[in-house]
């Protein structure tokens, strides 16, 4: 039987977008509160019951988030493009050794009610 848990984070980050539209906003420097959630999907360990300790992920994220909160966006290593489908790929990527395996990714803000998910099959 395959389970999935999930822990969420928030961090507040800065960023500039080129876009083709909304073009002199997206631009300029400004700020957002970005939600995520990381979901890890397995079976639970007949032992201890578990996928994985929630306290074991609460570390790893807190380590994700230690790159990304109150940072500017341009210039976090490896990010590329500071937009939400790029801010899940990197969150993916810094996660890509936890085992059971990191399954999805989401990136949302509220405020406004933009959000991306990406799936890792
Ligand atoms: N596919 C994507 N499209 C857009 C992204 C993205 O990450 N992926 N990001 C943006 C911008 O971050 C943009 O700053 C959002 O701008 P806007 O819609 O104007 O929202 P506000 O900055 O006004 O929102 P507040 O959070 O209320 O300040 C655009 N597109
Ligand atoms: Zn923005």
């Amino acid at each position: 039987m395959q389970l999935t848990i999930s822990q969420r984070f928030y961090f507040d980050a800065a960023h500039t977008l080129q876009r083709e539209i909304e073009t002199e906003g997206s631009r300029r420097i400004h700020g957002h509160t970005y939600h995520a959630e990381v979901s890890v999907t397995g079976p639970r360990d007949p032992v201890n019951g578990m996928v994985l300790d929630l306290g074991f992920l609460r570390q790893r994220l807190q380590s994700v988030r230690e790159q990304l909160d109150h940072h500017l966006l341009d210039d976090v290593p490896k990010l590329g493009t500071p937009t939400l489908e790029n801010l899940c790929s990197f969150i993916a990527e810094q996660l890509s050794d936890v085992h059971p395996p990191v399954s999805r990714v989401r990136v949302w803000r509220d405020a406004i009610g933009d959000a991306c998910t990406l799936d890792i099959p």
